[in-house]
């Protein structure tokens, strides 16, 4: 190859925004002259003015911080055939599954994530599926030995003819009855395949509603008095692919790591740390694919197309890790609890492309593992030399001198790793590394591997690779790479929101905050500002709540922080324009009017309320006082025929949670700051009345908690629970009496 000259496997393509541009800066400058006015202005100091000040200049700031990440979007375009032409032999790619909660993760749902990688269009014997069950679940152990039956089939037929769509409760509900114009033999394999899933589905269905499913004999035996937070490790090697033949499904491995309470596991962090170790026993792949359990792979040529950018000769050296978007294949129609996130996709994530890349996901991202060990850019062509010495890897590997040595070949660019080894021979060593006590004083989750400490452990993860000056890449092929269940309700959502609130104000805080990786890392200066995007969502909440109190105070109090007259022209012209703007924005690429409303309030909404209550939360992690969880999202399987409940599936829900506390007090306290301003209870003026700019304000934050106005007149689920109302009402009570206090001194 190295005589052929240098022919690029991926192409980038920088995109030109001139009048996005152009807006985006008319809105910036409208802000600063804002700011000015406000300064300027100013006769009599007050604290809600100086209060709304700082308000106004964070949201400057964080105008700024998303105009620097859209302006330079970027979009890679990879070769396939290049890369099948030019690279003798393809990479071996260690697939990662994460499973752990078989209630809030059916089975059935991870099992045809299994079974799409398992038919990836990619040479079999070079691929290896892991499955990390946190939930020490046999439901999930049972499906995955019968999803392995059905695969043999299954794999076959997808090959055979060339099936696009290779998870198969996505392929059953695309195509529904097989094409008229399809032969015979296609029609009739198409529904023995049919029935074989169906069964399949029945099987697992039958075992999961069963609360001790069935005789936990044999190969089930040591589940029997395994607890989900307190048990030995288990690891089983389902299948392997004894003679490495292309042409034999890839081994499938089940892991459950030991668990026991006086152990922090570290949620998925922790698990992805087991899988890396097991997987750098059994098969040690330089590349490795991590998924959720509901992130089903939609082009089974995906692992093609991340090879042609990891394996560039040239600027696929820089890159540790391949990001794929997080898409979804159940999406609601015009996203009402905004949780498709298209739109940022399309001029965050591809903006941050362009620059030092996007950041680690969480899912399908293609890792280089020596990166994931700690490797920096520059040891790659020569591999980590000198400091390969047994004792100090074994301080930051951990004791297993099997794994320590997998991982000397991995930093040095495992071209000298064994190519028949053979998984089972390495189980009792898998035990070892996936006990709770294994990464005791050593590197990961600190240094390397996933890092612990944030419920986003995703963001950090990323950070610390790229801190080494790594860069990564976009990956959007067409069809879209993998697709996955959106949180399916308001109630999941906000479950989401909350955690990622959180995690991400730690993760601003913390020792891997992207202005450290500026200031003493190799994060580029852009970059680093356009990662404030995502770390900020907390403060964002803060500085959100802040200014809706202290709107609300004023039109309690009767003052105003808004200027009067011409100088009011301005925060109405910057609200107009950024609408504007943004729909357009939203237009352009294809969503509806309504999908931008949808998302544009349900931004205030998840901002004043799952944003700020995760921003708490990180307060009191940050402070000591109590730790944070990992709450898992609900994914349920949507039927294609289970349409009955189709109208209703946009409607907002509610239950007891904080966030809906928040978000119902908020409602209330200017509900009744309107009710004041109207009926003329506000004390009388001292100085500058309240006007016209706090009711426009009031008016829109009302409209946007229309759902929540709603909630408080609907009963069931549709209802704001009394608790919830009861809460709020005294929240709100205890806020205006404040406000009122405060007037009469
Ligand atoms: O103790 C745990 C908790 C979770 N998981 C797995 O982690 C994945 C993500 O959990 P999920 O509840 O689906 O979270 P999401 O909100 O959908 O996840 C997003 O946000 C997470 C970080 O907050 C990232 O890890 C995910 O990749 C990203 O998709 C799932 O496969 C879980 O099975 C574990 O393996 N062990
Ligand atoms: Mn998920």
């Amino acid at each position: 190859m190295a005589n052929q000259g240098y022919v690029p496997l991926y192409e980038k393509f920088w995109l030109k925004r001139t009048i996005q541009r152009v807006v985006d800066t008319l809105i910036l400058l409208l802000l600063f002259l804002f700011l000015i006015y406000r300064v300027s202005s100013i006769n009599s100091f007050t604290f809600p003015w100086f209060l709304a000040f700082l308000c106004e200049s964070w949201f400057t700031f964080t105008w700024i911080v998303i105009l620097n990440t859209k302006w330079s979007p970027a979009v890679t375009k990879t070769h396939i055939d290049r890369l099948l032409q030019r690279v003798p032999e393809l990479p071996r790619v260690d697939l990662f599954v994460t499973t752990a909660d078989p209630i809030l993760e059916p089975p059935i749902i991870t099992m045809n994530t299994v079974l799409s990688l398992l038919a990836l269009d990619y040479p079999s014997n070079k691929l290896a599926c892991y499955v990390s069950d946190d939930g020490c679940s046999p439901h999930t152990y049972y499906a995955l030995v019968e999803a392995f039956k059905f695969a043999k089939h299954w794999v076959a037929f997808c090959n055979k003819h060339n099936i696009q769509v290779r998870a198969p409760f996505r392929y059953f509900s695309d195509v529904a009855i097989a094409k008229s114009g399809d032969s015979l033999e296609f029609k009739q394999e198409w529904l023995q395949m049919k029935d074989m899933y169906d069964n399949l589905g029945r099987k697992i269905e039958e075992v999961s509603r069963k609360p001790i499913p069935f005789q936990l004999g044999g190969d089930l035996a040591i589940f029997s008095d395994a607890e989900q937070r307190n048990h030995p490790s288990i690891v089983k090697v389902i299948s392997e692919n004894k003679g490495d033949l292309s042409n034999e499904l890839p081994h499938l491995i089940y892991i459950s790591r030991e668990k026991r309470p006086q152990y922090p596991h570290n949620y998925k962090a922790g698990a992805m740390n087991v899988l890396t170790r097991v997987s750098g026993l059994m098969s040690n792949a330089p590349f490795m694919l991590n998924v959720d359990c509901d992130m089903v792979v939609n082009n089974p040529k995906i692992v093609l197309h991340a090879m042609c950018i990891l394996m560039d000769s040239k600027y696929g050296k820089e890159v540790a890790f391949v990001q794929c978007f997080q898409q979804f294949y159940d999406g609601i129609k015009d996203d009402p609890f905004g949780n498709q996130w298209v739109s940022s996709f399309e001029y965050i994530i591809r903006g941050m492309a362009g620059l030092q890349g996007p950041f680690y996901g969480g899912t399908n991202t293609f890792h280089r593992r020596n990166a994931i060990y700690g490797l920096y850019p520059d040891e790659i062509e020569t591999g980590r030399e000198g400091i390969l010495a047994d004792d100090i890897l074994t301080q930051q590997f951990g004791s297993s001198n099997e794994f320590v040595k997998s991982a000397a070949c991995a930093l040095q660019g495992s071209r000298n790793y064994p190519e028949d080894i053979s998984p089972s021979n390495f189980i009792e060593e898998a035990i070892t590394v996936t006990n709770c006590a294994y990464e005791y004083g050593t590197y990961w989750g600190k240094e390397m591997g996933w890092l612990y400490g944030s419920i986003s452990e995703d963001v950090p993860t990323g950070l610390n690779i790229q801190k080494k000056g790594w860069r990564s890449e976009c990956c959007t092929p067409d069809p879209i790479a993998f697709t996955g269940c959106a949180p399916r309700g308001l109630l999941s959502t906000m479950v989401q929101q909350k955690r990622w609130g959180s995690g991400l104000t730690v993760v601003f805080f913390g020792k891997h905050s992207p202005i450290l990786g500026i200031l003493f890392g190799k994060i580029q200066f852009r970059a680093g500002l356009s990662y404030f995007w995502l770390t900020n969502w907390g403060l964002r909440g803060f500085f959100l709540v802040c200014y809706v109190a202290i709107l609300a105070y004023c039109m309690i109090t009767n003052i105003s922080i808004f200027p009067k007259g011409l100088g009011l022209w301005i925060p109405i012209t910057i609200f107009v324009i950024y609408n504007l703007h943004t729909l357009v924005e939203y237009l352009t690429i294809g969503l509806s009017v309504r999908h931008w409303w949808n998302n544009q309030r349900m931004c205030i909404m998840r901002t004043s309320t799952a944003w700020f209550i995760g921003f708490l939360s990180a307060m009191l992690k940050l402070s000591g006082i109590s730790d944070t969880v990992f709450e898992i999202t609900e994914k349920e399987p949507r039927t294609s025929n289970a349409d009955g409940d189709n109208a209703d599936s946009g409607r907002f829900t509610f239950d007891k949670s904080p966030v809906f506390v928040a978000g119902t007090t908020i409602l209330l306290v200017h509900l009744t700051a309107m009710f004041i301003k109207f009926c003329g209870l506000q004390a009388a003026q001292n100085g500058n009345g309240c006007g016209l700019g706090e009711f426009i304000c009031s008016t829109y934050l009302i409209v946007c908690y229309w759902p929540y106005l709603k909630g408080l007149f609907s009963r069931g689920k549709y209802g704001i629970p009394l608790s919830t109302i009861c809460k709020s009402t005294l929240f709100a009570l205890v806020f205006v009496h404040f406000c009122r206090s405060k007037v009469i001194n």
